[in-house]
């Protein structure tokens, strides 16, 4: 169940694969956040569900709870499994090296590999910004990145970027976090970004600023 993210694609984050039932109405795909299962590898092996699956296990460095050890071979092991889609793998991991196995084994697999950044301090400059995503989306098949919103301005300039690179024909995922940024989680699809996240669960949020899935899924389709 490969994930080719060619159009946008709704993922439903969530710790808990049993959860995928409820997510089948309103989202695309199903993202499964190992860093906050407790057997994550356990709970792919048995996963049966319709939807497939991005895995992430997300660094506690870039806003997540997993700590370095074997965090980047449980991704590599999660791409072998069937109803694994794609894996996220942080753009940082990539460029030092020590995620180079694990996108290999991906690219073995047929899995995709999202190269992400989070940037939870503020927005960067629109330069930084528009370099970071293009590294990004040459690392990966997506490149993802969130920045943190202090005024909608941060979110426009976000936009803005993924608006260019997303003509070129760059596959990018954009959104900004918080509250001042929460309206680009709706509009980016517009501008050519090609996933968005929201929880299964509204009280687990995993990052500032998400709608609720169904709202989400409403706004999106809306909108375009
Ligand atoms: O990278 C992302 C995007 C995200 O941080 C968001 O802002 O929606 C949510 C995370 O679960 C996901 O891995």
């Amino acid at each position: 169940m490969r994930l080719e993210f060619d159009s946008f694609t709704l993922a439903a984050s969530t710790a808990d694969l049993g959860d995928e039932p409820r997510a089948r109405e309103h989202a695309d795909c199903v993202e499964f956040r190992m860093d906050l299962s407790d057997d994550p590898l356990t709970a792919l092996a048995s996963y049966g569900g319709e939807l497939p699956l991005i895995a992430t296990n997300r660094a506690d460095w870039e806003g997540g709870e997993a700590r370095e050890e074997n965090r980047l071979e449980d991704l590599a092991r999660a791409a072998e499994f069937e109803g694994v889609g794609a894996i996220d793998l942080e753009l940082e991991a990539l460029e030092s090296g020590a995620a180079g196995d694990a996108a290999a084994h991906a690219h073995d697999h047929g899995t995709t590999v999202i190269a992400s950044a989070h940037e939870f301090e503020g927005t960067p400059g629109a330069d930084e910004m528009r370099a970071t995503l293009e590294r990004a989306s040459e690392y990966g098949g997506v490149g993802k990145l969130a920045v943190a919103a202090d005024d909608p301005g941060d979110a426009l300039a976000l936009l803005s970027i993924t608006y260019d690179l997303a003509s070129e024909g760059k596959r990018v995922a954009t959104m900004a976090m918080g509250e001042a940024g929460r309206h680009s989680r709706a509009v980016a699809p517009v501008y050519g970004s090609k996933i968005g996240y929201a929880p299964v669960d509204p009280d687990e949020a995993t990052a500032p600023g998400q709608y609720d899935l169904a709202t989400l899924r409403e706004l999106v389709d809306r909108l375009r």
